[in-house]
C-alpha cells in the first residue's frame, strides 16, 4: 500500500467535503434570514434530533456510531454561522468601550479585608505605591465599598495552590458584577506564633484563617498535644487575639510580619504542608478596566443542563486556538446540582480572537458574564 496514494485520495474527498460543507452553510444562511423574518430562534432541537436519527440510519452499520458526533458538530457550526450573520449573540456581554490605563493609580483608595499585616494587606502594598487603605471586616464589605464607590479598588484572595478556591469570593464576583483589574500571586509562608516564653508543647489550641488551617493540616496533626483548630477572620486577627489573650496554651498560624507587629515569637517557620504555597489575590473594580498589558480574561458561564453542553463551549475555545488557563465548576447558589463554570482564557479584548470567542460561546450558554481582563503579576 502506498501512503501517498491514500493521502491523495483523502485530499480529494476532503475537497469535496469542503465544497459540500460550504453549500450547506450557504443554505443555513437562507434559513437564518427566514428565522429573522419570522422571529424564530436559531436552534431547533427537534429538527436536529431528527436529522441525527436520519443520518445515522443512512450510514452503514460499521460507521453509525460516528455519525451523531459528526453531525452535532456540523450543526453547531451551522448555528454559530447563523448567529454571526444575525449578529444577535454577544451584545452586552463585554462592554463596547473598556477604559485603558497604563498602570494602577499610585495613591488609590483601596478596601482591604482584615487588619494590618494580613496577606491581603501585603498584596495591596505590592500592587499600589501609596494606597489609601480602608480595612473592612469581611469579603462582602470589600465588595460593598467598591460597589458603593467609597473606594476605587478592593483586594480579595481568589485561590490558593494547596487549599483551592476561596468560594465566597467567586460568589461575590458573580453576584456583585465586579471586574478583575489585576491579579497578584504571593508566596505564603505560615509561621507558628505564640507569646514569648510559650513552647510548642504548651499549645492546645491554634487560631488562624480557615484556609491557613487547611494548609497546615499535617503540621497541626503532628503537634505534641491534641490541638483544637479555631477559625478567625484572617491570620492577622489570629495573631492579635493570641497577643491579647491571657492564655499561655494558644498559638496563631500567621505571617512573620505579624509576629513583629503583635510582639509574638516565631516557634516554627514555614509550617504549611506544601513547601511551595501560593495565594492568588485579585484587585477588583466596579467597571472593567484594561491596566497595562492584560494577559488573560475571566469568564463565568452557565451551560444548559444537558449532555455535552460544556464540551461544546470548550471545543469552540479550542477551535479558535485560544489557550485555557483555568476551568472550575461551582454550584449555582440556590440550585441543586447545577453548576456554573469559571473559565480563564489567555486572550483579551486586545486580541483579534476575543470577540469571536465571545460571539461563538454566547449562544451555547444559558448565561455568560465577563469578569475582566488583567495581567497577573507575582511578588
Ligand atoms: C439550519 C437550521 O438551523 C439549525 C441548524 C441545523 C442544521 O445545521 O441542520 C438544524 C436545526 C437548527 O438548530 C435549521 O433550522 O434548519
Amino acid at each position: 500500500m502506498d501512503l501517498s496514494i491514500s493521502r491523495a485520495r483523502i485530499d480529494e474527498i476532503d475537497a469535496q467535503i469542503i465544497e459540500l460543507f460550504e453549500r450547506r452553510m450557504h443554505i443555513a444562511a437562507d434559513v437564518a434570514a427566514y428565522k429573522r423574518a419570522t422571529g424564530k430562534p436559531v436552534l431547533d432541537k427537534a429538527r436536529e434530533a431528527a436529522k441525527i436519527d436520519k443520518a445515522t440510519e443512512l450510514a452503514s452499520d460499521e460507521f453509525k456510531k460516528f455519525i451523531p458526533p459528526l453531525f452535532s458538530m456540523m450543526m453547531e457550526m451551522s448555528r454559530a454561522y447563523q448567529h454571526s450573520l444575525l449578529d444577535d449573540g454577544s451584545e452586552g456581554v463585554v462592554p463596547a468601550a473598556i477604559d485603558e490605563v497604563a498602570e494602577l493609580p499610585a495613591a488609590a483608595h483601596v478596601a482591604v479585608q482584615g487588619v494590618e499585616g494580613a496577606y491581603q494587606h501585603i498584596a495591596c502594598r505590592e500592587l499600589f505605591v501609596d494606597p489609601d487603605i480602608v480595612f473592612v471586616p469581611t469579603f462582602d464589605a470589600v465588595a460593598d465599598a467598591v460597589e458603593e464607590g467609597r473606594v476605587e479598588y478592593g483586594i480579595l484572595p481568589l485561590e490558593n495552590s494547596t487549599a483551592g478556591t476561596v468560594d465566597r469570593v467567586y460568589d461575590l464576583l458573580y453576584k456583585r458584577g465586579l471586574y478583575i483589574a489585576r491579579a497578584i500571586t504571593l508566596r505564603i509562608n505560615h509561621d507558628l506564633l505564640a507569646k514569648p516564653g510559650v513552647e510548642e508543647s504548651d499549645i492546645v489550641e491554634v487560631f488562624s484563617h480557615e484556609q491557613a488551617l487547611r494548609q497546615c493540616t499535617d503540621f497541626i496533626a503532628q503537634m505534641p498535644n491534641e490541638v483544637t483548630s479555631t477559625a478567625c477572620r484572617n491570620t492577622a486577627m489570629a495573631a492579635s487575639s493570641v497577643a491579647n489573650s491571657e492564655r499561655r496554651d494558644v498559638a496563631a498560624i500567621s505571617s512573620t510580619a505579624c509576629a513583629e507587629l503583635y510582639g509574638l515569637n516565631v516557634l516554627q517557620h514555614a509550617i504549611q504542608d506544601e513547601a511551595d504555597n501560593f495565594t492568588r489575590f485579585i484587585c477588583v473594580a466596579k467597571k472593567p478596566q484594561l491596566v497595562g498589558v492584560p494577559e488573560r480574561s475571566s469568564l463565568l458561564l452557565i451551560t444548559p443542563h444537558e449532555a455535552g453542553a460544556l464540551f461544546r463551549v470548550l471545543s469552540r475555545i479550542a477551535a479558535l486556538g485560544v489557550n485555557m488557563l483555568k476551568l472550575e465548576s461551582r454550584p449555582i447558589p440556590g440550585s441543586e446540582f447545577e453548576f456554573m463554570f469559571y473559565v480563564d482564557i489567555e486572550c483579551t479584548p486586545n486580541d483579534a480572537a476575543f470577540d469571536e470567542v465571545i460571539a461563538q460561546i454566547e449562544p451555547l450558554c444559558d448565561s455568560l458574564a465577563y469578569l475582566g481582563s488583567y495581567a497577573e503579576v507575582s511578588a
